[in-house]
C-alpha cells in the first residue's frame, strides 16, 4: 500500500536537482513500489516553477543571480498528496467491491473520480500531464487522466490495475492476469470517449493507434518513467528550460541503468534527443540509444513501433545524414504498412506527411542545390536511395491498402514526383523491384490479411471509399507510380 512514508519525507526540502535524483532512486530501489503521487506531484511542481511565468529569458534571470532551481517543500508536497488521497478515498468505497482482483466496474469507478474533477477547459496545451496540473488546476491532457487513474488505484492497494501504452494512446489493463484491458480517457479530438470499454474491440482493426495488440505494458517502475518522459521542459515554443531538460534526462539514465527502459522504444528516444541537445559525458551517442530503441521494438514488440525509426530518421536528418535517414524513413514505412489505417490515427499520419512531402522534398532540394559536395550529390544517383524511397511508399501504400479510409491524395503525388523525378533517370533504371510474389516481407501483412480472408475482406479490397491502391511491388516502378499518380488526380 503506497503511503508518505517517514522515508520519504526525509529528503524534503527538495534544494537542486541532486535531491530529486535521490527521491526518485530511493523510490525506484524500493523495498516498497515507487509511490507514484508522490513522485508525479514532486515533478509536476519542479516543472511548473521552471517553466511556467517564466516571464525573462533564462539569461537575464541569472544575470540577476536568481536562483532558478525551486524549493520543493514537504508541505507543499504533502498537503497536496493528502487532497489526491482524500479525494480517492473519500469516493471510492471499497468494500463494494469483493474481488481479490480489480473488476471493469472497479476500474471506471476510478476513473469516473478523476474525470469528474476535471475543469472544462481545453486539454491539448503542455504541462498537464502530472498530478500537480491535477490538483492546482483540475486540469490533464488524455496521458495525464489514465496516469491519474492509475496513481489513484495505487492509493486504494489496486495493485493490479497498470498503464498500458500505444504511440499516441494510454489506457489501462488489470484483472487476475493482466489482460483485462479498459479505456480510462479519451483519444484525439471529436472522438466520444469509451471509457469503461475494453480495447479488444478496438484492435481488430489492426489500427497504429492501438499497437495491433502490442502496447507497452508498463509495471509501477515503466510507470514513473512514462511520467518522466511525459515530462515537458518547454518554457514557449522557442525556449526550454535547460534545468528541467537536465533533470529529465538524469532521471531517465536512472531508470535506464535499473533496466526499466528496456521495453520501452520511446522513453529511450525520448533520452537520445536529450541526449543530442546535451551529451552526458561517458554516456552513449544518440545513435545508440535510438538502434537500442529500434532493437527493443524488434525483440519486443514484433517490430510494431513506428517512432523508433523516426526518433532514428529525424536525428539523421538534422545531421544531413540524408542517405541514412531516409533508410529509416523506408523501414518506419515498413512498419505502417502492417496495420490498416482508421481515423483515429491521424498523429502517424501527420509524421508520414511531413516526412514525404516536406522533408524528402528538402533532402532532394538540398542535394540537388549544392553541387559541391560530391557525396550529398551522390544521393540523386545512389540506386539505393531510391529504392529506399520506392519503399517508403510501398509501405504508405499497402498501409492504405485494405483500410477504411484513404491516406494518399493528389497533393502526395505531387511531392512524390517531384522527388523521384531528381534522380538520374539511370539510376532509375538501376534498381530491380521485388519480383517475387510472395517476399517475405510481407508477411506480416498476408497474416492479418488471412484473417480479413475470413472476414471477406481481401488486401487488394477497394477500400469502402472506394479509392484503388496499387502497392508498388511486382511492377516497373516508373510503371507502378504512373499508376498510382493517374489514380490520384481522377479523384481530384
Ligand atoms: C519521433 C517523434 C516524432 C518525436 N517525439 C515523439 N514522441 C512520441 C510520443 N511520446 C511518448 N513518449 C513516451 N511515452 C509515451 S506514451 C504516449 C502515448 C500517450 F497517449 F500516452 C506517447 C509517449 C514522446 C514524444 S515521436
Amino acid at each position: 500500500m503506497a503511503g508518505f512514508r517517514d522515508r520519504d519525507k526525509r529528503h524534503f526540502p527538495l534544494t537542486d536537482s541532486g535531491s530529486v535524483v535521490a527521491l526518485f532512486r530511493e523510490q525506484i530501489e524500493g523495498p516498497n513500489d515507487p509511490n507514484l503521487a508522490l513522485l508525479s506531484i514532486t515533478l509536476g511542481c519542479i516543472e511548473n516553477a521552471l517553466t511556467m511565468n517564466r516571464a525573462i529569458p533564462a539569461a537575464e534571470e541569472a544575470a540577476l543571480l536568481r536562483p532558478i532551481f525551486p524549493v520543493v517543500d514537504l508541505e507543499t508536497v504533502e498537503a497536496l498528496y493528502a487532497k489526491f488521497e482524500t479525494l480517492v478515498r473519500g469516493s471510492v468505497d471499497l468494500t463494494e467491491y469483493k474481488s481479490t482482483f480489480s473488476s471493469r466496474e472497479l476500474v471506471k469507478k476510478i476513473s469516473d473520480v478523476v474525470w469528474s474533477s476535471l475543469s472544462r477547459s481545453f486539454k491539448d496545451k503542455a504541462h498537464l500531464q502530472s498530478l500537480y496540473s491535477f490538483l492546482t488546476g483540475n486540469k490533464l491532457d488524455c496521458f495525464g487522466v489514465a496516469f491519474g487513474v492509475v496513481a489513484a488505484a495505487q492509493i486504494l492497494g489496486c495493485d493490479d490495475i497498470h498503464l498500458a501504452l500505444s504511440e499516441d494512446h494510454a489506457w489501462v489493463v488489470f484483472g487476475e492476469d493482466g489482460t483485462d484491458t479498459a479505456e480510462v480517457t479519451w483519444h484525439g479530438k471529436g472522438n466520444e470517449d469509451k471509457r469503461g470499454q475494453s480495447i479488444a474491440l478496438s484492435v481488430a482493426e489492426k489500427s497504429w493507434l492501438y499497437f495491433n495488440g502490442q502496447p507497452v505494458i508498463c509495471t509501477r517502475a515503466t510507470e514513473v518513467a512514462a511520467m518522466v518522459s511525459a515530462a515537458n521542459p518547454s518554457i514557449n515554443l522557442t525556449m526550454d528550460s535547460i534545468e528541467m531538460g537536465a533533470l529529465q534526462q538524469e532521471l531517465l539514465w536512472l531508470l535506464h541503468d535499473k533496466g526499466h527502459l528496456s521495453r520501452y522504444p520511446m522513453a529511450l528516444g525520448n533520452l537520445g534527443d536529450l541526449e543530442e541537445i546535451s551529451p552526458t559525458p561517458g554516456r552513449p551517442p544518440p545513435l545508440q540509444i535510438f538502434q537500442e530503441a529500434i532493437s527493443v521494438a524488434i525483440k519486443h514488440y514484433n517490430n510494431h513501433h513506428v517512432y523508433p525509426y523516426t526518433y532514428m530518421g529525424g536525428y539523421l536528418y538534422r545531421k544531413r545524414r540524408y542517405k541514412e535517414a531516409i533508410k529509416c524513413w523506408a523501414e518506419a514505412s515498413n512498419v505502417i504498412r502492417k496495420f490498416n489505417y482508421t481515423r483515429e490515427d491521424e498523429e502517424i499520419y501527420k509524421e508520414f506527411l511531413e516526412i514525404a512531402n516536406e522533408l524528402i522534398p528538402n533532402i532532394v532540394k538540398a542535394v540537388s542545390l549544392n553541387t559541391t559536395d560530391r557525396v550529398q550529390m551522390n544521393i540523386l544517383y545512389n540506386p539505393e536511395v531510391y529504392a529506399d524511397i520506392l519503399r517508403f511508399y510501398d509501405g504508405i501504400c499497402e498501409w492504405e491498402e485494405g483500410s477504411s479510409t484513404p491516406v494518399l491524395h493528389v497533393g502526395w503525388a505531387q511531392h512524390l514526383t517531384f522527388s523521384l523525378n531528381k534522380f538520374d533517370p539511370r539510376t532509375r533504371a538501376k534498381i530491380d523491384v521485388a519480383k517475387d510474389e510472395d517476399s517475405d516481407s510481407d508477411s506480416d501483412k498476408e497474416s492479418n490479411d488471412e484473417n480479413d480472408n475470413q472476414n471477406g475482406k481481401s488486401q487488394k479490397e477497394k477500400g469502402e471509399s472506394g479509392v484503388k491502391t496499387g502497392s508498388l511491388k511486382n511492377k516497373d516502378p516508373k510503371e507502378a507510380l504512373s499508376v498510382v499518380v493517374e489514380d490520384l488526380k481522377k479523384e481530384e
